[in-house]
């Protein structure tokens, strides 16, 4: 078992990529955001590290080693800087400082999105590995943030596309990271039956 799994408390590094959010010229929603979806959507307490940086890859990538080499995080969530605009690069940053591609969390966000807008399409976004912590960019607008984690429910909460958050406790479990479980009510998450504790 590595150190990282041994490290029983779930850290989520969060990363908030937003030029106007970093320079104070709005106030960042994107951290928030992610804050207060994982409290809702998390069984146990987890610790959180939380950065804003503006759009520069360097910045990006240097960001994410950090998390991940030294505060080791388990899990990575990072928002905005996904488009296709000259600035959106965290996709390019993720996979310059990733191990392995997860492209799965990539093609799921998009055909969720789409449910919501059309622009879905321009989203660049992907998922990653980085030594035994997962990396998930997620789009820039606030609401985007829940809109991918959880999915596409109709008007009485019944889920009619699983958001990306159903395959990370599987996720986290097979790449030695730690075991961790979902609120069904919010999303529920999948594992085969021989790997549940
Ligand atoms: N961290 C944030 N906090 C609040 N709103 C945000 C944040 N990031 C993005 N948004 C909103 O979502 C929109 C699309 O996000 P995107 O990541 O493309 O930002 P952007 O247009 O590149 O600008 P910036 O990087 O300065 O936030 C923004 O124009 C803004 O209205
Ligand atoms: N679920 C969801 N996905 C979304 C959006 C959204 O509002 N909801 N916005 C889209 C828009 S407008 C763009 S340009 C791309 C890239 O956004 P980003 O550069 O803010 O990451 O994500 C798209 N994906």
């Amino acid at each position: 078992m590595t150190a990282l799994a041994q490290n029983k408390t779930l850290k989520i590094g969060l990363v908030s990529v937003s030029d106007r959010a970093s320079q104070g010229v709005y106030a960042d929603q994107g951290i928030p955001e992610l804050q207060k979806w994982l409290e809702a959507a998390l069984t146990e307490k987890f610790a959180v590290e939380t950065r804003l940086i503006p759009d520069e890859r360097a910045k990006i990538e240097q960001t994410l080693i950090e998390l991940v080499d030294e505060r080791q995080c388990h899990l990575v969530l990072t928002t905005g800087g996904t488009g296709p605009a000259k600035r959106d690069v965290t996709p390019d940053a993720t996979l310059a400082i990733a191990d392995r591609e997860m492209p799965g969390f990539g093609e799921q966000m998009r055909q969720i999105s789409l449910h919501f807008v059309p622009t879905a399409i321009l989203s660049r976004q992907v998922g990653a590995i980085r030594k035994n912590t997962l990396i998930l960019n997620l789009p820039g607008q606030p609401k985007a943030i829940k809109e991918t984690l959880e999915g596409v429910k109709d008007a009485d909460g019944n889920t009619l596309v699983k958001g990306i958050f159903a395959a990370v406790p599987y996720c986290l479990q097979l790449i030695d990271g730690i075991y961790i479980d979902t609120k069904p009510e919010v999303i529920e998450s999948f594992r085969p039956k021989s790997a549940r504790r």
